[in-house]
């Protein structure tokens, strides 16, 4: 199980200061969709060559023109580019498409996906390599989490790859964990807390403790 840091930041010098905070306990660097609205394919490529040792998934969150989308991501240094669960299947294909093209990996994000086991099994069919359980920022505010939703991704789910998003915190880990999903998404639990070190660090060797 690996940790995936979500960097819902603007400031793209304080991105980069606080994943040099991280870096040891952190798998994959997530360039969070407010943070690309800000900066752009420039976050992707400066976070490339400051940190060549870990993966970076570019939240893109792609709605229309795959292949073009995802295509640019990539060659900024993106390993991983989101799309959403609930666009057309035919902008899904062509992301795959862009993936298979330079060796890379998609991640369809499920957020707002009202049948669950249907998309898996559509996005599976068409060679999709990831799939996020996503509870976004504003159904959080409702007290919604993403633990029911990966529950029966973990049910249904042949292949892809599985991660969970949304308001996951240290003492919410073991929940999580114990489904065991490939990735957990961590943003505001480590970029909003008072040492981010220190609860990166507490987060990941909890997870490690269920990767034995
Ligand atoms: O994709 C996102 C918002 O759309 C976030 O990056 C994701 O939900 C993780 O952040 P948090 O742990 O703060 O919920």
């Amino acid at each position: 199980m690996k940790l995936q840091f979500a960097l819902d930041v603007f400031n793209l010098e304080d991105a980069l200061s606080l994943t040099r905070q991280v870096r040891d306990y952190i798998d994959i660097i997530e360039i969070g969709t407010p943070f690309i609205m800000e900066s752009g394919m420039n976050a992707v490529r400066r976070f490339r060559e400051t940190f060549p040792e870990k993966e970076i998934l570019a939240d893109t969150k792609i709605m229309d023109a795959g292949e073009l989308e995802a295509g640019s991501a990539f060659r900024a240094g993106a390993d991983y580019v989101t799309v959403l669960g609930v666009t057309d299947l035919a902008t899904i294909k062509a992301c795959v498409a862009a993936s298979n093209r330079y060796g890379k990996k998609i991640c369809a994000d499920m957020i707002c996906v009202a049948d669950l086991p249907r998309k898996i099994s559509e996005l599976e069919e068409l060679g999709v390599q990831g799939i996020a359980v996503h509870t976004g920022v504003d159904q959080q505010k409702m007290g919604r989490t993403p633990l029911d939703d990966l529950r029966i991704m973990k049910k249904y789910a042949k292949h892809a790859e599985i991660s969970v998003a949304g308001g996951i915190k240290y003492h919410t880990v073991p929940v999580y964990a114990e489904l065991k999903p490939d990735v957990l998404i961590v943003g505001g639990a480590i970029g909003e807390a008072e040492n981010p070190a220190a609860e990166a660090k507490r987060i990941y060797e909890k997870i490690q403790s269920f990767n034995v």
